[in-house]
């Protein structure tokens, strides 16, 4: 059975506190979801496997730790999941990127899937799936879905705010997949979107609502 990690560092929670207020503009709501991104993805790649290699210092031979060389790939569900990419790639440059396009129908909250634009070698790469809200949890597991049809094998899903009807999905559908979380909240209302939240977090990055 896969984690649920809830990051509790001070710098994501004060950050995620920024987020949600609603006068919090897209400017800073985008930088501030670009550093989240940035820490979350600094504690969720603590596990990466190392290996000692052989170096030279201006002083003498020595080991040091450099990571194993496994290709990793961040893979953020369109829109709201762009805004994590940039501060992904602050930690991991040599990432390649994907895009998955899914939006929820407002009715029925089913995902629809508009685009999916995958590297080649998506199979052989450790995989970061970024999305800034899990709700119903239907975009996250029918991405992971996509990836997996498409080869991938090791998914990691970061998120920054997620529900327990969230958690719960993502665990009973892909229980192979860790979940990283910045703040777990307390429900979903009648429209599936997150309680106390911060809203749609597409429209507040981009600045559509
Ligand atoms: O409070 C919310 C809830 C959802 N979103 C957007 O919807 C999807 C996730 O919803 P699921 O029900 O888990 O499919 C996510 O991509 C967000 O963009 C939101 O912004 N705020
Ligand atoms: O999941 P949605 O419908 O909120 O999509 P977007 O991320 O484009 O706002
Ligand atoms: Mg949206």
């Amino acid at each position: 059975m896969a984690r649920t990690v809830i990051m509790d560092h001070p710098l994501i929670q004060h950050k995620i506190g920024i987020i949600r207020k609603k006068d919090t503009s897209s400017k800073e709501f985008r930088e501030m979801i670009s550093e989240i991104a940035m820490l979350m993805c600094y504690e969720a790649t603590r596990e990466l496997p190392l290996t000692d290699v052989e170096i030279e210092t201006p002083i003498c031979k020595t080991t040091v730790k450099e990571l194993e060389g496994k290709k990793m790939a961040v893979v953020p569900i369109l829109r709201a999941g762009l805004g994590m990419v940039e501060g992904m790639l602050a930690m991991i440059p040599a990432a390649k990127i994907g895009h998955i396009g899914l939006y929820r129908d407002p009715e029925t909250l089913a995902p629809v899937e508009y685009y999916c634009k995958l590297p080649s070698d998506i199979a052989s790469r450790e995989v970061f799936v970024t999305d800034p809200m899990l709700a119903t949890g239907g975009s996250a597991t029918a991405a992971i879905t996509m990836l997996k049809e498409k080869g991938a094998k090791k998914i990691h899903f970061m998120c920054i705010i997620a529900s327990p009807e969230g958690i719960e999905k993502m665990h009973e559908v892909h229980p192979d997949v860790d979940v990283f979380v910045g703040a777990l909240d307390d429900h979903l209302n009648e429209h599936g979107y997150i309680v106390p939240g911060l809203g749609d977090a597409g429209d507040r990055i981009f600045g559509t609502k």
